[in-house]
């Protein structure tokens, strides 16, 4: 122990030496003022940068080693959240970052494969301090390496954890990664990889660690592209959102559905039955068919006055413009140049045939000035007609009304508050019906109501069937040129400040405190730095862009996205390298998947790969025993996930008249743990109200978007899905079995929050 302690405490001088160069660095840009425009945007990334390497220096203090392997031959190899070296001597590794190959054995070798390795030591700390080392020897003639049960690595760590008090946050795992999440975790970048576990396996925690080690292996590739996390809501991701700063990982945009529309933030709420409609395959025709709507004829001749000549935009006249446009097959907005064009020409014909026609053409007595061509007009005097409609009010508003220019916004707002245009919608050109008429009326609303998460996949949809309006186009062209310029500019200028410090460097030989600016700024991170054009950085610029392409997308609690969902998020990774984690049998969401193939095989047909975990680490046996009861109702056929502790506390049953005195007595059970009152949907506010009278000296968090650092909460089994609580009261199963089509899978959901105690009352 005081040999540990001592190396221990040697890695922490020497993070301490790097925060301390940083910190200087920092402040020696901070003071540095003047200079061209281009030093100052330097200055300015140079700020962004050193903060944010102080970040990840300060966010690895927790537990920055945590484990040792002692190899056959050689000498011992430490394991920590980052890599350390020595820097007085020839750059040996004192630390090595979980992610590097060499770290892989400590999460894989066992008694049986040792991997080279005689012994693992799991070194557990407290602030700086050691506190107990857990040592196994990987031999088989070894009776303590047989502690390595069931497969296990590291097991009184590994349970330490699990039995943790939770903390409304959740935490990494980096410490006690077992080898089928670490294979996972570890699979190749390319490829679609879908993750299939029962609740608890760690699959959250599997795809934010897999993001971790990515951005670690891949990151010239990954940060210039950026990685994705697709969560479920917003709650969600603030539980989450501690995990990959904590592995000194920043750079990981963490989103729900209503964030993957650029500029809309879609919080709006709406039945599920709603939602659901909204999320089939088959709104793809629809919002064809409301395009197509939107492409009209004339109730009645528009009439265009130019020149004192009256022209007729008749109905014959738009139906042919609009056949010619739609034969182009271009989208909408780009189409429309098409019909414009064509009707214009029509025009012009007319006015020809007006002004132009010689009227003694085919006079037989002529003297000649109609040579056999009743057309006196040339094409100049055409190309003059033309000009003046192009710029004629009348012509443009006529053109407007009959194919008005779209954006996805306006075209979604005016569907769903006319019940004509559903109506209309509601059926495909080919005559097909696409919605019931009871369906296409239930989607009316409002023209000013929220934009709600379901909506979002619908305007991304909307947005490529429309195409861009020629003037965003032409914007977007010039933001990209500006992009690529400044990136241009800043790549060089990165240079420039890399060997003028290295300069510094070799002649301020004696002062050994000062390291290199290019130590600190490895290659891979100058080539992220590179591309921060304009100094967005690859996630804002991300944030921005809808035909963004991210490197790689992470998909949690996938089984509750809808088809429409899927179609937005593979078109952001057109090279399929996604990660899809989720539960077949905790399906609530009525639009959501009840078996991955029917997801994925229409994008990489059966080149999707399946992993699974089957180990649960957070319900304890007797808890999901009374759950498996559930998920056997859900499915005969499925297999619980094994759980990998018991605690003798089978769960508690009783009646929810009984709320208070039970409340009482698990508060009393709870320390500074978080108790979770999980109920119907319906019966959440009231219980709320019971639950405060009940503990009136504790916060009680409920609402859209519940503190979960709250001690206690109440909420509905949706809500509460990928949460976890150390004791949680189910109350009314049966009404949330009932309140929803896929109400036994929300009531297995609610059963398996749990990671000490259980209480159901009926
Ligand atoms: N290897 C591990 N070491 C320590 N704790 C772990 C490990 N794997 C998972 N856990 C813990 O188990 C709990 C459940 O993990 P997680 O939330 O990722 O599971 P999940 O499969 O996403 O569950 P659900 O489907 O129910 O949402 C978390 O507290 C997590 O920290």
């Amino acid at each position: 122990m005081e040999a540990e302690q001592k190396h221990l405490t040697g890695l922490y001088d020497r993070l301490d030496a790097m925060r301390a160069l940083a910190e200087q660095r920092l402040a020696g840009v901070l003071e540095a003022t003047g200079g061209t425009p281009q030093a100052r945007s330097q200055r300015e990334s140079s700020v962004g940068m050193y903060t944010e390497q102080l970040g990840q220096l300060s966010a690895v203090e927790s537990g920055l080693c945590f484990g040792r392997l002692d190899p056959e031959s050689g000498d011992p190899l430490y394991i920590g959240r980052i890599g350390i070296f020595d820097e007085a001597g020839d750059y040996e590794p004192l630390l090595l970052d979980w992610r590097a190959p060499a770290s892989r054995p400590f999460y894989l070798a066992t008694a049986a494969d040792p991997l080279g390795i005689r012994r693992r030591r799991h070194i557990r700390s407290k602030g700086r301090t050691v506190v107990a080392l857990d040592d196994e020897v990987l031999d088989l003639s070894d009776a303590a390496g047989s502690a390595n049960r069931e497969g296990l690595a590291g097991e009184a760590a590994l349970l330490a954890a699990v039995d943790a008090r939770r903390t409304g946050r959740m935490r990494d795992i980096v410490e006690t990664i077992q080898a089928e999440q670490d294979r996972i975790i570890r699979a190749d970048l390319s490829g679609v990889l879908v993750v299939q576990g029962g609740p608890g396996t760690g699959k959250t925690a599997v795809a934010l660690h897999r993001a971790a080690y990515l951005l670690y292996t891949h990151r010239r590739e990954l940060s210039s592209r950026a990685v994705l996390v697709v969560g479920p809501n917003p709650t969600f991701l603030r539980y989450i959102s501690h995990v990959l700063p904590s592995l000194a990982e920043t750079g990981v945009l963490l989103w729900t559905l209503g964030d993957l529309y650029p500029g809309v933030t879609a919080r709006g709420e709406e039945p599920e039955q709603i939602a659901a409609i909204k999320g089939r395959a088959a709104m793809v025709d629809v919002l064809a068919a409301a395009i197509a709507d939107r492409q009209e004829l004339p109730a009645e001749p528009i009439t265009v006055e130019l020149d004192q000549e009256t022209l007729t935009v008749d109905r014959d006249l738009v139906s042919a413009a609009r056949d010619r446009a739609r034969r182009s097959g271009r989208p909408h907005n780009l189409a429309r140049e098409v019909f414009a064009n064509a009707v214009t020409e029509g025009l012009v014909a007319q006015m020809a045939e007006i002004i132009g026609t010689d009227p003694y053409a085919d006079d037989p007595l002529g003297e000649g000035d109609a040579p056999g061509d009743p057309m006196l007009m040339g094409a100049a005097d055409l190309a003059d007609i033309r000009a003046e409609l192009d710029a004629d009010p009348g012509v443009r508003a006529a053109l407007d009304a009959l194919w008005p220019p779209l954006t996805p916004q306006r075209l979604l707002r005016e569907l769903f508050s006319s019940a004509e245009r559903l109506a209309a919608a509601r059926v495909a050109a080919d005559g097909t019906e696409l919605l019931t008429l009871a369906e296409a009326a239930s989607l009316t609303r409002p023209v000013n109501a929220a934009w709600t998460p379901a909506d979002a996949p619908l305007l991304d949809e909307a947005a490529e069937q429309l195409g861009e309006l020629p003037d965003a186009e032409a914007a977007a062209r010039r933001l990209a040129d500006r992009v690529r310029r400044s990136e241009l500019a800043y790549a060089e200028g990165a240079l420039e400040i890399a060997r003028g410090s290295a300069s510094i460097d070799v002649e301020d030989e004696d002062d050994p405190e000062l390291l290199l600016v290019t130590d600190l700024l490895d290659a891979s991170r100058l080539a992220e730095r590179q591309e921060d054009g304009l100094r967005l950085s690859a996630a804002e610029r991300a944030a921005r862009d809808r035909k963004w392409a991210f490197g790689h997308i992470i998909v949690d609690e996938a089984q509750e996205l809808s088809p429409m969902a899927w179609r937005l998020l593979m078109r952001r990774a057109p090279s399929r390298s996604m990660t899809v984690v989720g539960d077949i049998a905790q399906t609530g969401d009525p639009a959501g998947a009840s078996a991955w193939s029917e997801v994925f095989d229409p994008y990489v047909a059966d080149r999707w790969k399946l992993a699974e975990l089957t180990v649960n680490y957070r319900t304890p046996a007797e808890v999901m025993s009374l759950a498996g009861e559930v998920l056997a109702r859900i499915d005969p056929a499925a297999t619980p996930p094994r759980s990998v502790r018991s605690t003798g506390r089978p769960p508690v049953l009783g009646r929810v008249d009984e709320l208070g005195s039970v409340l009482a007595a698990e508060a009393a059970a709870l320390g500074d743990g978080r108790l979770a009152v999980i109920a119907p949907a319906g019966r959440v506010a009231g219980l709320a109200d019971e639950v405060r009278a009940a503990l009136p000296d504790l916060a009680v968090a409920v609402g859209d978007e519940p503190d979960l650092e709250s001690p206690v909460a109440v909420l509905s089994a949706r809500q509460a899905k990928g949460l976890e609580f150390d004791a949680v009261v189910v109350a009314d199963p049966d009404g949330i079995e009932a309140e929803s089509p896929r109400g036994l899978n929300d009531l297995y959901v609610a059963l398996t929050r749990a990671t000490q105690r259980l209480t159901v009352l009926k």
